[in-house]
């Protein structure tokens, strides 16, 4: 399936110059979605998980199906405030702006093999902090699986001696 074909591009969103991909059209699309998430699922399959991670928002509506088919648990990274119980915080930077994220302490048991589903690889900001948030956890970052990587930006710079996999690049 060519997947990017279902990938809509918004120049100038969410500001000048940003060429923001919109996968709400993959997602939209019932088989658009199923192989988008098969191929992550056998992704997962091949580097042996224990549990999903995924950022919020996009990385839960990835990271979740993953998890469901792999018969796993999903242990949600959110911005502060969102999580109720004792979380652990990490900073970082976005291609435009700058955040926080955050994760229950207990949502990884040490050693426990993590692989980290978001949409997009950008500057890598968001996945450097939430490898951060799994390793100082105790977790091991099996890998790093993203629908789009944005190569220009350079993410996986951030991302050296990890496993990544990126279904399609810019
Ligand atoms: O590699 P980076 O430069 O960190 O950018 C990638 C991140 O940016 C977007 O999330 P955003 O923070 O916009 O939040 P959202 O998923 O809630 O829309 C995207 O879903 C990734 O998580
Ligand atoms: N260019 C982009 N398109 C969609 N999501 C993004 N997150 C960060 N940069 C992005």
């Amino acid at each position: 399936m060519d997947l990017k074909s279902f990938v809509t591009i918004v120049p100038d969103y969410p500001k000048e110059g940003i060429s923001f991909k919109d996968i709400t059209t993959i997602m939209d699309n019932g088989e658009a979605y199923k192989y988008a998430t098969d191929q992550i699922v056998e992704y997962a399959k091949e580097i042996g998980v224990d549990i999903i991670v995924g950022p919020e928002a996009r990385g839960f509506i990835i990271g979740c199906p993953v998890a469901y088919a792999l018969e796993i648990g999903f242990a949600p990274v959110r911005k502060p405030g969102k999580l109720p119980r004792e979380t652990i915080a990490v900073e970082y930077d976005l291609e435009y702006g700058k955040d926080s994220l955050t994760i229950h302490k207990d949502a990884i048991k040490p050693g426990q093999r993590v692989l980290i589903v978001d949409d997009l690889l950008a500057t890598g900001g968001t996945v450097g902090a939430t490898v951060e948030l799994v390793e100082k956890l105790g977790g091991v970052v099996a890998g790093c699986a993203f629908l789009i990587e944005l190569t220009y930006l350079n993410g996986r710079d951030k991302l050296k001696g990890y496993n990544v996999r990126a279904l399609m690049t810019y």
